[in-house]
């Protein structure tokens, strides 16, 4: 059994279990507060915390895991990075109180205090720019340093930028982009690699086929030259045979979601009936 570390609870653990689910990896009787569960296949998912997941699979008592790419780097171990899972994207900022007149990284002046739960990542990136502060280590709601006069600074996640906005502060600089990664033990032996190789093309093939849909249309035969352009698909689209179908031919492609309103009034214009467009579960290239 391989075991991958997922986590139990928190912003990524939801979006985890889906994607793993849309795999065919169903999490099979978990229970609220279960901490192991068998994943199908080769697999057990065991649950614990985002943050000591980094951990957990740099040890190898886990020979794979899912955590955001902040924690893998705060972590600072050796992990391998199998693929980015393009959900949980946020940034690590560092912000001031809008009232203190810094605006810019630069303002920042020897020897401040900066809240953060990422310290180790803080500490390099200000030292890495010949600044020294002091970091002030927090395991949570770092945001509120600033108004205690714990620190004068922070350093921490934003997606939407509400919470700084409503304590009050203002991002000044990005020290790191980050989103959910799958990550591997590095010692991993063949046989794992292997299995973790089609675990990798297996969420990959999910995330592929989330930003495309599938569109079948009956188009006239003599519009098949300008259908071509406006269904580029995979490789060109399929086109097929209709019976009885006269001057008619259906086609079929792989077209994206973000353009398929467009695509779909471009195809009417060109005489397309019967148009149907369908999400795609998974997606092999
Ligand atoms: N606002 C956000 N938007 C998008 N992703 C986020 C956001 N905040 C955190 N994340 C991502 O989710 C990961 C886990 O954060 P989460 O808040 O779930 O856990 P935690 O606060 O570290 O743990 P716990 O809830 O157990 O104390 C973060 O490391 C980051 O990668
Ligand atoms: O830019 P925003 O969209 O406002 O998101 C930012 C907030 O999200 C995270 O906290 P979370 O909600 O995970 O709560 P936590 O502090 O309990 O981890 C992060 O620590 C910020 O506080
Ligand atoms: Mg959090």
């Amino acid at each position: 059994m391989l075991k991958i570390a997922l986590p139990n609870k928190g912003r990524l653990s939801e979006e985890v279990r889906e994607l793993f689910n849309d795999a065919g990896l169903e999490v099979r009787g978990r229970g609220e507060r279960a901490l192991t569960a068998s994943l199908g296949g080769e697999f057990e998912a065991i649950f614990v915390r985002a943050q000591d997941i980094p951990e957990f699979v740099a040890d190898g008592a886990a020979q794979a895991g899912v955590t955001g790419w902040d924690l893998v780097n705060e972590a600072g171990r050796e992990l391998e990075s199998l693929m980015d899972l393009e959900f949980g994207r946020c940034r690590l900022v560092v912000a001031a109180r809008e009232d203190s007149g810094i605006t810019r990284a630069e303002d920042v002046k020897d020897g401040m205090r900066v809240a953060s739960c990422f310290p180790r990542l803080t500490q390099a990136w200000f030292q890495q720019r010949g600044q020294r502060v002091t970091v002030v280590p927090v395991s949570g709601a770092a945001e509120i340093a600033p108004h205690l006069g714990i620190a004068d600074i922070v350093v921490d996640l934003t997606s939407t930028g509400s919470t700084l906005k409503m304590n009050g502060l203002r991002e000044v600089s990005t020290v790191l982009e980050s989103s959910a990664r799958l990550v591997a033990y590095p010692g991993n032996g063949a046989e794992a690699r292997r299995s973790l190789e089609e675990l990798t093309q297996a969420l990959g093939s999910v995330l592929a086929a989330r930003g495309r849909r599938y569109l079948m249309a009956n188009v006239p035969k003599t519009s098949l030259e300008q259908v071509r352009e406006v269904l580029p698909g995979l490789n060109g689209p399929t086109v097929v045979d209709v019976m009885d179908g006269g001057n008619f031919v259906a086609v079929h492609a792989v077209v994206s979601s973000r353009t398929i309103y467009r695509t779909v009034n471009a195809l009417k214009a060109l005489g397309g009936q019967g148009i149907l467009v369908t999400r795609i579960e998974r997606l092999m290239a």
